[in-house]
């Protein structure tokens, strides 16, 4: 795979690409022969209602679930699982990391591993706004704050990639905006997001590009215009692309 190929499916320049992956449980498929490119510095979508495949894939991309079939690709070089934690940072659905320590503690702990400074852990928590939650355990955190927490300890991790599951969950609208401005302005330095999101409308506002599936496989990959186009429905909103889709 070069990075002229990746040209042609509609990204500039391929940082991460899956290739035909395959996951089955049994005689079922969780995800079948997923192929898809993405970019530096691009937030994709993967958009699917309750069990499309969308947690799997992110465990499968991640080197967490061993996929049965298809390979995944850093540069255009295959990346076995054992090298995926350096590329990619999985911030799993629901999960609530050190809940006997304060949030304040659970930061530094991570900044300190990643070598981050000061300046740049204060950064993260004014742009997440989790001052007033600092001398809090996680134990007591809202899920809004957990996931605000999880966000800033995958903010202050290294790799290029971060692969999200349900992001939005528990937040409302206001909170989703913040957090996604939050997102771009990463995504903008550079860093990729991998979202896997089920409420097409917080994706439509966040995702540059979009993976549509559904029984685990692709029913649509590409930006909002470009689904536009391959649907024939030019003002469509993500909603109605699916749905035409699927
Ligand atoms: N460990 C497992 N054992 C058996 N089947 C599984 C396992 N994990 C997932 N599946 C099945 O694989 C399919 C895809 O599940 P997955 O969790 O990836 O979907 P999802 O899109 O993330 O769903 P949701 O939005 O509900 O979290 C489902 O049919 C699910 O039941």
């Amino acid at each position: 795979m070069t990075a002229t190929n990746s040209m042609s499916s509609g990204i500039s320049t391929e940082l991460l690409r899956a290739a035909d992956l395959t996951k089955r449980y049994g005689e079922d498929a969780a995800i079948a022969g997923v192929t898809f490119e993405a970019a530096a510095g691009e937030v994709l979508g993967v958009v699917g209602p309750n069990g499309a495949g969308k947690t799997t894939l992110l465990e499968a991309l991640a080197g967490l679930i061993a996929a049965d079939s298809g390979g995944v690709f850093w540069l255009g070089v295959a990346l076995p699982s054992s090298r995926r934690k350096a590329a990619m940072f999985y911030l799993p659905d629901g999960v609530r990391p050190y809940q006997d320590r304060f949030t304040i503690e659970v930061l530094n702990f991570f900044a300190g591993i990643y070598r981050q400074s000061t300046a740049e852990i204060a950064r993260v928590i004014a742009a997440l706004e989790l001052q007033q939650v600092l001398r809090k355990r996680v134990s007591a955190l809202s899920k809004g704050y957990n996931r605000r927490l999880l966000l800033a300890i995958g903010l202050l991790t290294p790799q290029p990639v971060l692969l999200m599951d349900e992001p939005f969950d528990g937040f409302d609208l206001r909170q989703t905006r913040s957090i996604i401005e939050v997102m771009r302005k990463a995504a903008g330095h550079g860093r990729t997001f991998i979202l896997a999101i089920h409420q097409l409308a917080d994706a439509e506002r966040v995702c540059d590009r979009f993976l549509l599936l559904a029984g685990g496989q692709v029913r649509g990959i590409g930006s909002l215009r470009e689904l536009r186009t391959q649907t024939g429905i030019p003002q469509g909103s993500l909603e109605e692309i699916f749905l035409a889709l699927t």
